[in-house]
């Protein structure tokens, strides 16, 4: 219910409000008003006649402002617009995390005229509606939401920064100088006055730009691995311990565990934090021929899914390399991979000799017949150190290292949009009519603005923003 002022017709935009810290009980939950009627939402709950100090925190008795009945003693903070979060008039108020004060004081909130509870993501949508935050930087802050590792975050961070934004408008920047040196000559090419080589000027801006994006382009994949995770694929003869590992690193009991060959059939994932980087790991069937049509199957499902692995785990035991099937893969699998990795782009390989506790005391150093290895023994944990160390390395270069990496291209639609400005420049190189070049310099701009946000269409916004919770 609603106690009843008149005031609504005087609020222009509607005010809204939500719990904005997490569900469920806590010591301390953040509720949070956006809008014009913020300050009045205030004044309704504390009885205050002024706005206390801006972005300082009092401390207030919160009332129902129909009843008058007492909700809770409150942190409370006001953030006058444009110096907030979303640009508008905000409120937060930090109040104590039970479930009846949290709905007694949102029930209070919904009574003031002109708020209404916000819709998911609402929060964010203003700040970009009012200019706060480019689209990038949205992204960059959903991402940090939904952050689950260390990688994630600082990738995350560094968007919501707005380091891609940054580099989207001096991309724009270069483009509208050379689009002004093209209608300048267009206007006086005629003309004395004309400093000389202005084209020539165009053209070498156009080309350093079309390198600059040529080459982020070339990483575009690193960013949405970052985002997605990074496919890892545990692959080997039967019986080598790739089960073993899978249990290892995800530090769960994914997949079952025999002495009998054969064990795993099925293509068996399971997303795992790797040395603070995003992984989907896949435990698959031990290649061997000569097996039943189940386990064919299966070897047929392991070898589809090593084609689609960013990287690969190859695990063999190290007390049996003689035998045939530990040869046969390192004959057709294990060398093919090597031979290819020195060519840049194709799917890595660390290649793991398991079991090393079966190895004798005295063992001979290490076999130089075969390709680079790690010795390692799931049953020990001897060389796990290792190995995640080389996995950390191999890693940062198929997700790109956010770090000190260039800032990344997270998601389709950055890759879509500066392949559209690359095309367009294209076009402007193939121009024969210099209006035509005009325009080529204009499309591609067009794209870059698309990137941060600028005439970005409501479809786009929504389906962003759906990412988001309510009260953010
Ligand atoms: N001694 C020793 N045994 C190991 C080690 N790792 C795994 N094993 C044993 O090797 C056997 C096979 O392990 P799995 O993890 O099932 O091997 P797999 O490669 O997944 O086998 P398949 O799924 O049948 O292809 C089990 O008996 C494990 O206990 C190790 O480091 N040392
Ligand atoms: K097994
Ligand atoms: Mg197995």
């Amino acid at each position: 219910a609603r106690c009843s002022t008149g005031a609504e017709s005087l609020v222009p935009r509607s005010t809204i409000f939500a719990l904005s810290s997490g569900q469920g009980r806590c010591a301390i939950a953040v509720i949070r008003t956006s809008g014009p009627a913020s300050g009045l939402a205030l004044r309704s709950l504390t009885a205050l006649r002024e706005p206390p100090p801006a972005r300082k925190a009092c401390l207030r008795l919160l009332r129902h402002p129909c009843s008058g009945e007492p909700l809770d003693r409150s942190l409370i903070l006001w953030f006058p617009g444009p110096q907030s979060f979303t640009g508008e008039d905000c409120v937060e108020l930090h109040v104590h995390g039970g479930p009846a004060v949290v709905s007694g004081v949102l029930q209070a909130l919904g009574s003031v005229p002109g708020l209404r509870p916000a819709e998911a993501g609402e929060f964010t949508r203003r700040a970009f509606a009012n200019g706060k935050l480019s689209l990038p930087e949205v992204e960059g802050l959903a991402d940090l939401i939904h952050a689950e590792t260390e990688a994630q975050r600082r990738q995350a961070l560094r968007q919501l920064d707005g380091e891609l934004s940054q580099l989207c408008q001096g991309w724009a920047k270069a483009l509208t100088k050379a689009l002004a040196h093209v209608e300048a000559y267009i206007d006086f090419g005629e003309d004395d006055n004309l400093e000389e080589g202005v084209l020539e000027q165009a053209d070498r801006d156009v080309r350093a730009l079309e390198a600059a994006l040529g080459s982020h382009l070339r990483d575009a994949r690193r960013g949405q691995r970052l985002r997605s995770g990074a496919n890892v694929v545990v692959a080997g003869p039967s019986n080598a311990g790739k089960s073993s590992l899978v249990n290892l690193l995800s530090q769960k009991p994914v997949s079952i565990v025999s002495s009998e060959p054969g064990t795993t059939r099925d293509v068996l994932e399971t997303p795992v934090d790797l040395a603070g980087f995003p992984v989907l790991l896949s435990d698959t069937a031990g290649l061997r021929e000569g097996v039943g049509t189940i386990e064919q199957e299966g070897v047929r499902r392991a070898r589809q899914r090593l084609e689609q692995a960013d990287i690969i785990l190859g695990v063999l035991d190290a007390s049996d390399l003689a035998s045939a099937s530990s040869r046969s893969f390192l004959d057709t699998v294990v060398s093919p991979l090597v031979a290819q990795s020195h060519s840049s782009g194709g799917r890595r390989l660390l290649l793991l000799l398991n079991k090393s506790d079966l190895l004798p005391a005295t063992a001979p150093a290490c076999d130089t017949a075969l390709p680079p290895h790690l010795l390692l023994s799931c049953h020990t944990g001897a060389g796990v150190d290792s190995l995640l160390q080389a996995l950390k390395t191999e890693l940062a270069a198929v997700c790109g290292d956010p770090s000190t990496g260039p800032p990344l291209l997270t998601r389709a639609r950055h890759q879509y949009h500066l392949q559209g400005c690359l095309e367009a420049l294209g076009h402007y190189q193939l121009a024969t009519d210099l209006a035509l070049a005009a325009e080529a310099l204009r499309q591609a701009r067009r794209q870059l603005s698309h990137l941060t946000g600028g005439g970005g269409t409501e479809e786009i916004l929504d389906l962003i923003f759906q990412d988001f919770c309510v009260g953010k």
